[in-house]
């Protein structure tokens, strides 16, 4: 007789956090999953552990930081979903390690990042937000000095990626020359072209806009020294991270004169929620349009990540898929309908997957198919068996060495 090691599905909990979009709970709800727990804010420190200490599964956005020593506080945790696009507020190494896939939505808000940047260039370019601020204080300055079309000027994209590409198609349309820089040699749309190096785009550029990741590479990728070489008059746009600018360089060749206006929607240090202030030495200036990481923050974006990221929790949790997991070996698995499937992470070292085999030769199961993926440090086997004997190889794989998790799906 065996006993049934998979957890119920009711059992099987839910974090949500930062106002995920509801069809995430639709989504969820509409699987056969109904514990979980919805909160509208971020949190952090001790309400953010209290809050993870026995979920399955985290949902995230932007705000909420997983560090080692916060996923060190969820044991039973089986994945991470980041409900946007960015994951650098995970700790991916440690998740990894933790056998604790990281999943996320990397499609679903970038048209929405695009159209705020297109349309963020063609006020900069027209210096309305300087003349909204003067408006405002009374002052009627009806002047055409500095005021340009987009048509026909040079946007200069730095990473030509799903945000980047799509801003360039949207800019074309309104009549831009599209140039773009990018470390990787990218497929141009249109009539978009790549320039070799970051100081040449810099230069040509009446408009330059950011779309790079926050890593080690992109830090203060502006900076005091490349700033030096925009074009006169350009504007600046960072809806990527706020990382990637120097600040106070920013705000010295601002302060300049040297540059027509900026755009920030992101910042080094972003206020945890409404009640904290934010504060920036950016705020003195009438030509610079600041808004709160609202990139992403659109009705259909929002919509359309809530059911994307809820569907890969689903499709991890019913089938074991790790399909476009950001830090895991990517597993895409068929339906296992009539077999039993047993999912076993191990450290990726020689000989691992001959013991995982001879557990069913000791158990006496019949392996029915297999799937392997590997990456230097881990490894993610999904094993599918007609036989009913599960629990007893489930009990042996658990038992090798260098086993991270290993569970089954019924
Ligand atoms: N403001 C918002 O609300 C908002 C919304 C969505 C995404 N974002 C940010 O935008 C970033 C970009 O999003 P995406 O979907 O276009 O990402 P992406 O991964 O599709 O594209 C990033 C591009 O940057 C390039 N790149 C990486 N390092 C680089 C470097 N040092 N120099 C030049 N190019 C480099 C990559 O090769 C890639 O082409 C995300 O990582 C996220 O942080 C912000
Ligand atoms: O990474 C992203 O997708 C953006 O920064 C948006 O993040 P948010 O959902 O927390 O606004």
């Amino acid at each position: 007789m065996t006993t049934k090691v998979s957890l119920d599905k009711s059992k099987i909990k839910f974090v949500l956090l930062e106002g995920v979009h509801e069809n995430a709970l639709d989504a969820l709800k509409a699987a056969g999953y109904t514990n979980i727990d919805y909160h509208k804010k971020a949190l952090d420190g001790e309400d953010l552990i209290n809050a993870i200490k026995d979920a399955h599964f985290i949902g995230i956005r932007s705000r909420t930081f997983l560090t080692e020593e916060v996923l060190a506080q969820a044991p039973k945790l089986i994945a991470i979903g980041c409900f946007c696009i960015g994951t650098n507020q995970v700790n991916l190494d440690a998740a990894k390690r933790r056998g604790i896939p990281v999943f996320n939505a990397p499609f679903s808000n970038t048209r929405s990042v695009a159209e705020l940047v297109l349309g963020e260039i063609i006020v900069l370019m027209r210096q309305i937000a300087k003349a909204n601020a003067e408006v405002h204080r009374g002052l009627w300055n009806k002047s055409a000095t500095g005021s340009n079309e987009v048509r026909g000027k040079n946007l200069g994209i730095i990473g030509y990626g799903h945000i980047g590409s799509q801003l360039s198609v949207l800019a074309e349309a309104v009549g831009m020359r599209v140039y773009f820089y990018d470390i990787e040699n990218k497929l141009p749309l249109g009539n978009a072209q790549q320039v070799a190096s970051l100081d040449e785009l810099l230069a040509m550029s009446d408009a330059i806009s950011l779309h790079v990741p926050e890593n080690a590479s992109t830090k203060n990728l502006l900076n005091a020294t490349n700033l030096s070489k925009v074009k006169k008059d350009a504007v600046v746009i960072n809806a990527a991270r706020g990382t990637v600018v120097d600040i106070d360089a920013l705000v010295e060749v601002l302060a300049s004169g040297h540059l027509r206006g900026a755009a920030l929607d992101v910042f080094p240090e972003e206020p945890a929620s409404i009640n904290d202030p934010f504060e920036s030495p950016l705020c003195q200036f009438d030509n610079v349009i600041l808004t709160p990481h609202i990139g992403g923050s659109t009705s259909e974006a929002q919509a359309n990540i809530g059911s994307e990221v809820a569907h890969k929790f689903i499709k991890y949790s019913d089938n074991g898929s790790t399909l476009s997991a950001v830090n895991f070996p990517e597993v895409s698995l068929p339906e296992h309908k009539g077999a039993k499937r047993l999912l076993h992470i191990h450290t990726n070292k020689p000989g691992i997957l001959n013991k995982i085999n001879q557990v069913f030769v000791d158990a006496n199961v019949n392996i029915a198919a297999q799937y392997l993926q590997t990456d230097p440090t881990i490894g993610y086997v999904v094993i599918d068996v007609e036989s009913e004997n599960t629990d007893e190889a489930l009990r042996l794989l658990k038992q090798i060495d260098g086993t991270i998790k290993a569970r089954v799906l019924y």
